[in-house]
């Protein structure tokens, strides 16, 4: 393949040799350089790619994508981008054939429900028989492959390979989370969406690596509806005017009243011994009364952008009542069987919004008492710490304070910054760090009507310390409670 051919859409600038270089493979990764490969060079978090010129150079490297002035070898092709992460973004997607354009894509972003919405949209399309590939939080889904997340939106290379495996087996589609920092690094640049989701926003991944503010992290999600045709968007949410500011696409918007295009009314909660779910009257652009197998009113508002954006694509009201009447996705809301008389759940709220929305939602189903245990994750937000201690202390009946993913840091630490947080609010509380230990304590003591919160983990089946994953499965642990009872 010629260097040419993978810089056709783009705007660069040749520094030195010739573009009709004859290349063997698209590179990012030092590591992976091959006779003839084209090294595109990263400033990361952790390693700034420019340093590894020289030495892609001996490996054989025709030409090398900088964004800044880098002595290379002669005989080396230099072309520089103003930004590298775009350029490995657009060389990607020519490298492997703009697979987007074979495909339907729909990207989501927002602060939570990103990965129910995936599930949601599609297990509906899945139900019309249209085969759809999904990238996000958990896993990517090809087929009947299912290959687990580093991230929530992967490097731009690896979506583009994504694309151009799921293009090749017949997906018709693709459902993707788009996370704030995969807008901010360009891995979804390179094409554009078909669709854009925008679900809601609260402050979350301000700090190191992440966001430097709340601007920051706003403009990021305001650039998918600069980036996509027809954009559907949470009317209700209060910053939903920053979010569309700037868009290029047609909107159409989604909430609980008529000034949304779509909305929901008569929303009932319903409750039976283990289960528990939400059924409303869809208004709007469709009518009809619609039933979802996870509680909560965020419940409402995610299957709202589901159906408004099924609507679109012209799929049948029986194919999204059926989809999301036996709708389950793993760790969201999702509800364990234990011989104990209490409901038990495993969630995945593990910032203050979601603890918040999920605490208030779970109390309007009445419960006695709610329980919530939770602990958080090492080297992320420090405001979470606070945040939810004090969120948890005020709307649960008991707090029990235990660890997430400490990662780099200390565990009692992390519990420590909770604990000041957990002291603002009037709830009552323990502190168990071992994970294992504090659910034992909450199936030993939540009694008939209770219902249990582990909020945190979801679908995660490690606990991550010092950079190792050690397997961790809230549900293996669950199993190992009751069989030691
Ligand atoms: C801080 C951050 O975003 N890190 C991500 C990022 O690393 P980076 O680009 O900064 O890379 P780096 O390790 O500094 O290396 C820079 C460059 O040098 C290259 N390199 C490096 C070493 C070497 O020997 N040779 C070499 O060429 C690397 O291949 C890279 O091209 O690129 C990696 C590969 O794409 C990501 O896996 C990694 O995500 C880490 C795991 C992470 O935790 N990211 C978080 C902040 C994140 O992105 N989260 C969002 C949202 C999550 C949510 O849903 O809430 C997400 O989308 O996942
Ligand atoms: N629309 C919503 N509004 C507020 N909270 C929500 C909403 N949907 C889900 N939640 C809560 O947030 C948690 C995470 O939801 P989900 O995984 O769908 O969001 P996400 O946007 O993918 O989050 P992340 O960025 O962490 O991957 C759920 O387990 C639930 O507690
Ligand atoms: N995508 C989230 C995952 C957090 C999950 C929680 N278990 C933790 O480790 O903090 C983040 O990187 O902020
Ligand atoms: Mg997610």
């Amino acid at each position: 393949m010629k260097l040419s051919k993978l810089l056709e859409r783009s705007e660069y600038r040749l520094v030195q040799g010739q573009e009709d270089t004859e290349i063997s493979t698209l590179v990012y990764d030092s590591r992976k350089v091959e006779e003839g490969s084209v090294f595109v060079c990263i400033s990361g978090a952790a390693f700034d790619g420019h340093k590894f010129v020289g030495q892609v150079a001996e490996q054989g490297a025709k030409a090398v994508v900088v964004e800044r002035d880098v002595e290379v070898p002669e005989g080396v092709t230099v072309i520089r981008f103003d930004d590298t992460r775009r350029a490995l973004a657009e060389m990607s997607a020519a490298y492997f054939g703009y697979p987007a354009e074979e495909l339907t894509t729909i990207g989501i972003t927002g602060t939570k429900g990103k990965t129910t919405i995936t599930y949601m949209i599609q297990s509906v399309l899945e139900h019309a028989g249209q085969k759809t590939g999904l990238i996000g939080t958990i896993e990517t889904v090809i087929g009947e492959e299912r290959i687990p997340s580093v991230n929530t939106t992967p490097e731009s290379y690896v979506i583009q390979e994504s694309f151009r495996r799921m293009a090749d087996e017949g997906c018709k589609n693709v459902v993707m989370e788009v996370s704030s920092q995969g807008l901010m690094l360009h891995r979804v640049s390179g094409f554009t969406f078909d669709y854009g989701i925008f679900t809601n926003l609260a402050e979350d991944h301000i700090g190191e690596n992440e966001h430097k503010d709340m601007d920051d992290y706003i403009h990021c999600k305001s650039l998918l509806f600069q980036q996509c045709r027809q954009g559907i968007v949470n009317g209700d949410d209060a910053y939903v005017e920053r979010i569309i500011k700037g868009h290029t696409c047609s909107l159409e918007t989604f909430g609980m009243d008529e000034a949304n295009d779509v909305y929901a009314q008569n929303i009932k909660r319903i409750q039976e011994p283990g289960y528990l779910g939400v059924s409303y009257d869809l208004k709007g652009k469709e009518e009809y009364n619609v039933h979802v197998d996870i509680p909560g009113d965020f419940t409402v508002y995610n299957s709202l952008a589901a159906i408004s954006l099924c609507r679109h694509m012209g799929i049948q009201k029986s194919d999204v009542l059926d989809a999301l009447n036996t709708i389950q996705v793993k760790g969201r809301l999702e509800i364990i069987k234990t011989p104990g008389e209490y409901t038990l759940m495993i969630d995945y709220a593990h910032n203050a919004m979601s603890l918040e929305s999920l605490l208030t939602t779970i109390r309007k189903y009445e419960p006695k008492k709610i329980y919530c245990l939770f602990g958080c994750g090492g080297n992320r937000a420090k405001a979470r710490r606070y945040e939810m201690g004090e969120v948890s202390s005020k709307l649960a009946d008991l707090t029990v304070v235990t660890s997430d993913n400490p990662r780099n840091e200390e565990p009692m630490d992390i519990i420590d910054d909770i604990l000041v947080g957990v002291h603002k609010g009037p709830g009552k509380y323990v502190t168990i760090p071992d994970r294992k230990e504090a659910i034992r304590y909450c199936m030993e003591h939540a009694g008939k009507g209770d219902i249990v919160i582990l909020a945190g983990k979801g679908h995660e089946d490690y606990q991550e310390i010092r950079g190792v994953k050690h397997h961790m499965d809230e549900r293996d642990l669950i199993r190992e409670i009751i069989e030691e009872a």
